[in-house]
């Protein structure tokens, strides 16, 4: 049924609305959620630099989409704070970082940055609505969504919303610790319940590289088997681990690519491998559908 996600999140379906949704999503072609248990995992930060990879090739138009409604931090890892959201005649236009960059932010409609989101669930989602069906992202490749972390009404509303359209998959953001992948095993019980595929898991802060002898020492050593146990238990694919590297928070500061400040690095070599692994589930997906269409 093509409201199956729809019903299993527990929403009755608005005809007119979802006309509207998968009318205005029709011209993106893959939809990767970004979810985390916990928050301060680094899935703000994973968000951006995914978009900013797929970006690297200028062949592939991306589009990332913050609904992290009351921590969004993406204007700021883009180098995009201060920016404003402009109306034109067919939406909200997104800020580009670059001509096959855009991005749309609630941080773009607050005056200062450091102004406070308190809104309850219901204008949240409205917000989110309207973000999904008013915002011109014109053909896109990749729409990536940055999501508040935890299992909360802004999920529920996005996969209520996405059911519309077509999505790849999630991506999950972890880190090693126990109290981490208590939460990751609780959004992949969502996930399963609202059917909402499972791109696969991603271990942040996986230990440190030294930078002068290469030598890694695990700086939350994993008690349980970290997230590579967890997903061979859990039968879902662990995409990689991404080494701490203290340049990262450096370069999203600035509001500049750490895949391009710093290439060589590991965690940035491992960023890249998880990207293409992300790339080819979604090229694969694609190509299925094409064929049973
Ligand atoms: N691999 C890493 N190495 C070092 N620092 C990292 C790494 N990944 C993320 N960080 C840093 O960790 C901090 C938290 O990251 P981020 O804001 O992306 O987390 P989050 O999961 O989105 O948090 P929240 O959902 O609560 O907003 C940031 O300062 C970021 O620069
Ligand atoms: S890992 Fe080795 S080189 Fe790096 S700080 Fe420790 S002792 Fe020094």
């Amino acid at each position: 049924c093509p409201n199956q996600r729809l019903c299993a999140a527990g929403a009755a379906p608005d005809p007119a609305e979802a006309a509207e949704l998968r009318a205005r999503l029709r011209s993106v072609k893959h939809t990767v959620l970004v979810l985390s248990g916990k928050g301060g995992v680094g899935k703000s930060t994973f968000s951006a630099l995914l978009a900013r990879g797929l970006a690297a090739r200028d062949d592939t138009q991306v589009a990332l989409l913050d609904i992290d409604i009351c921590g969004p931090s993406v204007p700021r890892m883009m180098g995009l704070e201060g920016e404003q959201v402009h109306q034109s005649g067919s939406g909200w236009s997104p800020v580009y970082v670059e001509e096959n960059l855009g991005v749309m932010s609630v941080g773009f409609l607050l005056s200062s940055p450091d102004d406070a989101v308190i809104w309850r669930g219901p204008k949240k989602n409205g917000l989110i609505k309207q973000f999904l069906r008013d915002v011109d992202w014109g053909e896109v490749d990749y729409l990536i969504i940055d999501t508040p972390p935890g299992t909360s009404d802004e999920h529920l509303s996005i996969v209520q919303y996405l059911s519309a359209a077509h999505v790849d998959g999630a991506v999950i953001i972890t880190t090693p610790q126990e109290v981490s992948l208590q939460d990751v095993r609780k959004e992949i019980n969502f996930c399963r319940k609202v059917k909402l595929p499972i791109i696969g898991v991603v271990e942040n802060m996986s230990g440190f590289i030294c930078p002068k002898c290469k030598n890694e020492s695990q700086i939350f050593p994993p008690t349980t088997g970290g997230a590579e146990k967890m997903c061979q238990n859990l039968n879902i694919s662990l995409l990689g681990k991404v080494p701490l590297d203290p340049q990262i928070g450096k370069s999203c500061d600035k509001g500049q690519s750490f895949l391009a400040e710093v290439p060589e690095s590991p965690a940035t070599l491992s960023y890249r491998s998880i990207i293409q692994r992300i790339q080819e589930y979604c090229e694969l997906q694609h190509s299925q559908e094409e064929k049973i269409i």
